[in-house]
């Protein structure tokens, strides 16, 4: 530990760089020691924690009479900070200039780009031209070169990134990702994500903040937060990756109704969350999943996944092992499948909370990022009043899984067919309901839909209602450290900038 104030110390990991520091002026309370000798002087830049998982960077100048001293110091802070491997050196860094508020750009330049230059982080910079550009980018380059990959952006930008990586890992591995039983090659590369979207759920989620500058300290000190990644088939045809929902429904609708309001920014969704949740429609169907181990904890329990997450070292213990017994046949395949059919208002699968800004403790608050399952959220048919009361837990301290309409599941993997589908492939659709088009037929002032809703995955439609979804725990590496406890002595780490003689 290197002692910066009276009561205050930062560990070595947490400093960002140490500078010599050159006399100025107007550093006026050293004027007195100036005066009787020549001053040498170094200045450590540092992690400061501040409220509600914040992180600032602050500074502290040492002033000092020796100059070989002075010296020594820098020396010595400079070789502990090369010690420190985590780091990263070269980063490739995509920026959507069109994501959220279409502040990207701006982001970066003046937030991020002077810290990473600071830390003495070099970067190769795309800005992104059309959708699609960073992932098909990031089959092209050598991605070997870099010590992880920035994305500027929203959590689409995020999951173009994630498939670009991981679809990168699996064709150099000669992986076959239609197989959706294919054992997918870890993807070591870590992603940063410097927020800039409209929902900003994975950050917020793995960070405790949707903040720019927070994130990119994150990156700047190495950290690492292993993540799930569910794997989406339909028919053996690899659709997608999702690591925050899977939503089909009350998800699946606002988002299809949303992306014709891109224009209105991060309000399409409150527009649109508004016009779905009055049109209450419902989705018949069945669901088969195989569900997790039970020593993995419960959707219901109590804590949640925090940053050294028992319940994810576990899981990170166990994948070692079988990575080493390699050859041995999948136990999903052993194990007992569950299958429900019913009237769905929504279908929610989630590899974490999915907090975000609008909902602080997320969609399952006991979820994990790392213990290689996904919880399954199924809200049955219920009256608009129940599920206003439903959404309405999402923003405050009541358990939103505690109505006799809402089932959750930890499974590590689940099928999905739509009713429709089903008599679709069973030739039993009559004439008549292809007639009546969208309503029910026998209810036509019910809020019972014949046409399918879409899949939300990870805020993207699918084209497939009928999905295959499996969870592969730590698929991939993200430049974060999952949520810290709160910091208790915030207080003592409260000054900005501030000088010290050695
Ligand atoms: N230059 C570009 N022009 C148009 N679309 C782009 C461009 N670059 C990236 N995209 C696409 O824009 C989509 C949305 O971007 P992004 O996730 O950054 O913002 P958002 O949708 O506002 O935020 P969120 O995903 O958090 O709701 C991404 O899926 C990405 O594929
Ligand atoms: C009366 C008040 C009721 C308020 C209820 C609030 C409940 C909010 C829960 C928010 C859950 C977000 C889940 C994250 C999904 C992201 O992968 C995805 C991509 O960014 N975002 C959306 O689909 C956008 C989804 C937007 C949902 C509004
Ligand atoms: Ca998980």
């Amino acid at each position: 530990m290197f002692p910066i104030l009276e009561n205050c110390s930062v560990p070595i990991s947490e400093i960002i760089a140490v500078e010599e520091t050159e006399f100025n002026k107007k550093q006026r309370n050293i004027g007195r020691w100036q005066k009787m000798a020549k001053l040498h002087a170094f200045t450590v830049f540092y992690v400061k924690k501040a409220r509600n998982h914040r992180w600032r960077c602050s500074d502290v100048t040492f002033w000092c009479v020796d100059e070989h001293l002075c010296n020594q110091w820098i020396q010595a802070l400079k070789e502990l900070l090369e010690m420190q491997r985590s780091r990263p050196k070269h980063l490739l860094v995509y920026i959507n200039p069109y994501g959220g508020k279409r502040q990207g750009k701006r982001i970066y330049e003046q937030k991020v780009a002077p810290l990473f230059s600071l830390a003495s982080i070099s970067t190769d910079v795309v800005i992104t031209e059309h959708a699609n550009h960073a992932k098909d980018n990031l089959f092209e380059v050598n991605i070997y070169k870099y010590d992880g990959v920035v994305c500027v952006g929203g959590d689409g930008m995020f999951s173009e990134v994630m498939h670009g990586l991981i679809g990168r890992m699996q064709k150099d591995s000669g992986i076959d990702q239609n197989n959706p039983k294919a054992s997918l090659v870890q993807c070591n590369i870590r992603i940063g994500i410097i927020p800039a979207g409209s929902t900003d759920c994975i950050c917020y989620s793995t960070v405790g903040i949707s903040d720019p500058v927070t994130s990119a300290l994150h990156i700047i000190v190495g950290d690492c937060q292993p993540l799930d990644v569910s794997s989406v088939h339909h028919n053996n045809t690899f659709l997608k990756y999702s690591v925050s929902l899977l939503g089909y429904g009350f998800y699946g609708d606002i988002l299809k109704d949303s992306e014709k309001k891109r224009w209105m920014g991060p309000m399409r969704y409150d527009y649109s969350g508004f016009k779905t949740f009055l049109s209450h429609h419902y989705y018949e169907g069945t669901i088969a999943y195989q569900p997790a181990k039970q020593t993995h904890g419960s959707p219901r329990d109590k804590e949640s996944c925090r940053t050294g997450c028992c319940i994810c070292k576990k899981s990170e213990k166990e994948l070692a092992e079988k990575n080493q017994e390699h050859g041995l046949k999948h136990e999903e395949g052993e194990e007992e499948w569950k299958v429900i059919k019913g009237k769905f208002l929504a279908i929610n699968a989630v590899n974490m909370s999915c907090a975000c800004p609008r909902s602080p403790k997320g969609l399952s608050p006991a979820a994990h990022l790392a213990d290689g399952s996904a919880d399954l959220i199924l809200v049955r048919k219920c009256s608009r009043f129940d599920f206003l009361r439903y959404l309405v837990r999402h923003t405050n301290q009541d358990d939103q899984f505690d109505f006799p309409f809402v089932d959750v599941y930890r499974v590590k993997c689940f099928q999905f067919t739509s009713k429709l589908s089903e008599d679709n492939e069973s030739n039993v659709m009559d004439i008549g309901k292809k007639r009546f088009g969208q309503f029910c037929r026998d209810h036509p002032a019910c809020c019972c839909n014949i046409v399918n809703s879409t899949w939300n995955c990870d805020g993207e439609t699918l084209d497939s209602s009928a999905i295959e979804v499996r969870v592969h725990c730590q698929l991939m590496k993200l430049f974060a450290r999952g949520i810290e406890e709160n910091c208790k002595d915030e207080a003592a780490c409260s000054q900005s900038s501030t000088e010290q003689l050695l």
